[in-house]
């Protein structure tokens, strides 16, 4: 069974103990570079002189204290303050190469290479099999996503920047490397490193091998997501998201926690990824918010945040509610194929809820018995709660995952208690039939994440 660690400790005390203490599955802070916030950037700036003043102190192993191997032609293992702000368009007049990355030492990876963090362009390219689109896993705004197998036989992503990118699109690639660099927690997809290669800018990651959550709730990837399942996955990401907001040395906000930017593994374990507009909460405990342009996925991003621009840890609450009520009912937020009162997931299933009739917003692929209605019913009011049109009137993740957990437990009593028979495993067949006839019923080919960004 997973173990999954409940935060509990007062948040700004927390943030300050805990600031790079990585082993403990809290630790160091992100940061993002926004080039049309000052204040930001300043903070930011000296955050980053801050991490890497702790991180080169000798408290952590880092990729420059690792033992190097002979054979490490053209990398350039970075010592001191890595000035992010120059990884970057003008790599390409800098012949060498250049690598920078944090210590895996203490993620329980047994691979030397990952834990020394450094990457030549020469095994990228063969761990990949010269890029080859075998090896091609994803493509997202920013590049191409591939898998690759490392000498000593670990398996990791490879996200490949496209040459041509626009500044604004280079902006986000590198603040996603500025964000994973700064953040280590099993809900996270971890980063391992960096590397520029004349005009080749690629981060290297955690591979994870089992398809995006939207992959899931799709049927595309695996045998379809059983309840209990589903509330392992929230818990996960809701830990993650605390994480993020909590537990670093200055809160960070994801900006696009949505279902298929939710890693899946094997083990069904789910781990947050793309950080690409991921960027820093106020830095000032008692500041309610920071100002920003508006950027996210349309149907997951807080309405309070698009009306004022005014961003906070609570906008990702929001995007969660979307999450919950996404898993709950297998719908993408926004269906343009269905009847008009229900073309906006999160509207039509909470009138269900309202209704007493949430049994109805569920998945047709979960099985129905009264401890799957129940926990989907405290899902969605949960979803509710996050859905608050005010930010305040929304609870925070950390207490979001609390509830799930509680929501677990007992949906967990339930079923250990409760006779199979409880279920309709009869409506089974049918269910699986709706399944494979969702696509072509609801045209779920023609739903696309529509990516939104105010120019
Ligand atoms: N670490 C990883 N392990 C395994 N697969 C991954 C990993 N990262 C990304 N992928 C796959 O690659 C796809 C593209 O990922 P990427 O983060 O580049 O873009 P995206 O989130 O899909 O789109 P966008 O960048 O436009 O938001 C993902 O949907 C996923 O299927």
């Amino acid at each position: 069974m997973r173990k999954t660690p409940s935060p509990s400790l007062h948040k700004s005390n927390q943030r300050k103990k805990n600031a790079g203490l990585q082993d403990r599955g809290v630790g160091n802070g992100k940061q993002r570079h926004n080039v049309e916030n000052h204040t930001s950037l300043t903070n930011f700036k000296s955050s980053v002189k801050n991490f890497f003043t702790f991180l080169f102190s000798g408290k952590r192993k880092t990729a420059s204290e690792a033992p190097q191997g002979d054979d490490r032609k053209n990398t350039h293992n970075v010592k001191g303050v890595p000035d992010f702000t120059d990884i970057s368009s003008d790599s390409s007049k800098n012949s060498s190469k250049r690598v920078f990355s944090h210590s895996s030492a203490s993620s329980g990876t047994s691979s030397s290479q990952l834990a020394m963090g450094n990457f030549t362009f020469d095994e990228i390219y063969k761990a990949t099999a010269k890029f080859s689109l075998d090896n091609k896993i994803g493509e997202g705004a920013f590049g191409t996503v591939y898998k690759a197998k490392l000498i000593d036989g670990s398996l990791v992503a490879i996200k490949r920047a496209k040459k041509d990118l626009q500044n604004k699109n280079l902006a986000e690639f590198k603040n996603e490397i500025n964000t994973l660099s700064r953040i280590e927690h099993r809900n996270l997809v971890r980063w391992y490193g960096y590397l520029e290669h004349a005009e080749e800018k690629i981060i290297v990651i955690e591979y994870v091998n089992n398809g995006t959550l939207r992959e899931h709730l799709d049927g595309i990837r695996g045998d379809g997501l059983e309840i209990g399942e589903r509330l392992d996955i929230a818990i996960d990401v809701a830990h993650g998201i605390t994480y993020l907001h909590m537990y670093t040395d200055h809160p960070i906000i994801h900006r696009d926690i949505k279902a298929s930017n939710i890693l899946i593994t094997d083990k069904l374990q789910a781990k947050v990824a793309d950080f690409g507009f991921a960027r820093l909460g106020a830095e000032d405990p008692n500041a309610t918010h920071v100002s920003t342009q508006i950027k996210g996925t349309a149907g997951y991003m807080d309405p309070d945040y698009m009306r004022t621009q005014h961003l906070s840890e609570q906008s990702d609450v929001y995007s969660f509610g979307v999450l919950l009520v996404e898993m709950m009912t297998g719908r993408y937020p926004v269906e343009p194929m269905r009847p008009l009162s229900e073309r906006v997931t999160i509207k039509w299933a909470m009138q269900m809820l309202k209704q007493g009739e949430s049994v109805i917003a569920m998945d047709p692929r979960l099985s129905r018995n009264p401890a799957s209605n129940k926990a989907v019913r405290k899902v969605l009011k949960l979803a509710f709660q996050c859905l608050a049109p005010s930010r305040r009137s929304r609870p925070t993740m950390k207490s979001c995952a609390e509830v799930l957990w509680d929501i677990r437990k007992d949906f967990k009593e339930r079923t250990s208690s409760d006779p199979p028979h409880g279920s309709h495993h009869s409506a089974d067949f049918l269910q699986r039939d709706a399944r494979k006839n969702r696509h072509m019923t609801f045209g779920i080919e023609d739903r696309k994440d529509y990516k939104f960004v105010s120019s």
